[in-house]
């Protein structure tokens, strides 16, 4: 990428050029050569006059003699120096005295230049040019320079320079705000030491290695470029921000990191993960999200020897409510279920789904069989306790039939064993006349202790 340039408007006048000089003569010669050139002159004729034009006028240049009553031109010279306002303007010394003692006395205290009288016009004209290009290349530089530094101040992104130790040399304003800290405690502190782990230990030793003049592929790979990285700010807190960290172009043992904030991108994506789980009519989990926690839970168990329970629910003549009130009283009837559903799930592995059309279910590790039995009758009672009308039904409100089956799973079951005795459990409320709840015990372990007792 081309670096940025910036517009420098020209000046609208010509250079002005402050001659001071105290002998008549001198100062006539070069105040006229300077008009014929062009230049606007102002003229003083002592060193203290001379100050105060110069923080006045703010003149291009200043063409100062040695030899001045009063406050010489070298004194002259260091107090322009010494003032911000004027310290930027440069001085050529004009002077008669032009041992090399002098020359570099003048040079010592801030001067630009030195011209030795007698004058030779041309050679004046020509240093003269020289210093006003100088001055105005320099005045872009600082001009570039201050656009740049308000850029970095302001940005949003948070900007650091760091050693080659991995050592912060600078922090831009953003900066400070991911991190929490000010620029003065970021300065001189370990990037990595910001950081959480795993990124902590792999740009600390990305760092160690640079510093010893080596890289190492693996976490060449994982450092440079962009990461998701956890800051650790000084009250706790966690925040997560993509980090990128490039050397700096120039061959100047420089990286420089941008942090940039990923919190709403964070936010949609963990809304995106929930909406991708949740069941979008009743707000509760979906199938998909149910059948991860059951495998998961299902796993668990088998390492524990844990029970686990599942309690499947069925509308009851939901087909007929449809039929008579509407889909959209329909949809209503399942949000009001569902919310009697998830109500149940108290524990906070606890899992309520909807599993389809009208039919949830709970998922309850750790639940044995007296438990989840409990459970699915109360469920059952809630749903009646609704009191949600519906002409169809016999007792004149929605009803729900609630199966529930509880296994110790161990390596000779497969998870859609307890899926099975749940919804046959289920079934079995139905056939029994609707608005009942069931339980079973279900897996291998259970049927062989019945097995036994049987024999
Ligand atoms: N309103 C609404 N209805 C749905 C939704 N999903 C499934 N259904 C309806 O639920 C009804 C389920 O009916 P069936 O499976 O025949 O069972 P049922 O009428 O409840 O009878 P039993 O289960 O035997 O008591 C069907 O009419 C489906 O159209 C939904 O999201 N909203």
């Amino acid at each position: 990428m081309n670096s940025p340039t910036f517009a420098i408007p020209a000046p609208a006048r010509q250079a002005a050029i402050l001659i001071v000089d105290d002998a008549p003569a001198s100062l006539g010669l070069l105040h006229d050569l300077l008009r014929a050139q062009g230049y606007r002159t102002f003229v003083a004729t002592s060193g203290e006059r001379a100050l105060d034009l110069a923080e006045r006028v703010q003149p291009d240049l200043i063409l100062l003699d040695v030899m001045l009553p009063g406050l010489d031109g070298l004194e002259t010279c260091r107090r322009l120096k010494s003032e911000p306002a004027t310290a930027d303007i440069p001085v050529i010394f004009v002077s008669a005295c032009s041992s090399t003692e002098d020359i570099v006395a003048g040079f010592d205290c801030g001067a630009a230049d030195y011209i030795a009288k007698p004058l030779r016009p041309p050679e004046v004209c020509a240093r003269v040019r020289a210093q006003l290009r100088f001055r105005s290349a320099s005045q872009v530089d600082t001009h570039q320079a201050r656009h740049l530094r308000m850029i970095v101040e302001g940005m949003d992104e948070g900007l650091m320079l760091l050693g080659l130790d991995g050592r912060i040399q600078y922090a831009n304003p953003a900066s400070e705000r991911c991190l929490g800290y000010s620029g003065s405690e970021l300065t001189g502190r370990q990037l990595a030491a910001l950081l959480a782990e795993p990124a902590a230990n792999d740009y600390a030793a990305f760092f160690a290695l640079r510093a010893n003049g080596r890289g190492e592929d693996a976490i060449q790979e994982r450092c440079r470029g962009t990461r998701e990285v956890r800051l650790l700010r000084p009250d706790g807190s966690v925040r997560a921000m993509d980090l990128s960290l490039s050397p700096m172009a120039s061959g100047e043992h420089l990286f420089v990191a941008l942090l940039h904030d990923i919190a709403h991108h964070k936010r949609s994506e963990d809304a995106l993960q929930r909406a991708a789980l949740a069941d979008p009519l009743t707000g509760i989990a979906n199938r998909r999200h149910l059948d991860a926690c059951l495998e998961r839970e299902w796993q668990r168990a088998m390492r524990n020897g844990q029970p686990i329970s599942l309690v499947v629910l069925d509308v009851d003549h939901f087909k007929r409510y449809n039929d008579l009130l509407g889909h959209a009283a329909g949809d209503q009837c399942l949000q009001a279920v569902a919310s009697t559903v998830r109500s149940q799930a108290l524990r906070a592995a606890d899992l309520a789904a909807r599993y389809g059309g009208e039919e949830f279910v709970l998922l309850l590790p750790e639940t044995p069989y007296e438990g989840a039995s409990r459970l699915a009758d109360a469920l059952r009672a809630d749903i009646e306790r609704l009191r949600v009308p519906h002409p169809g039904a016999e007792g004149g409100y929605v009803t729900a039939s609630v199966g529930a089956a509880t296994i110790v799973p161990t390596q000779f079951d497969d998870l859609g064993s307890l899926f099975v005795a749940a919804d046959r459990a289920m079934y079995e409320a139905k056939a029994d006349g609707r608005n009942r709840a069931r339980a079973v015990r279900a897996g291998y372990a259970w049927e062989s202790v019945q097995h036994a007792l049987a024999r």
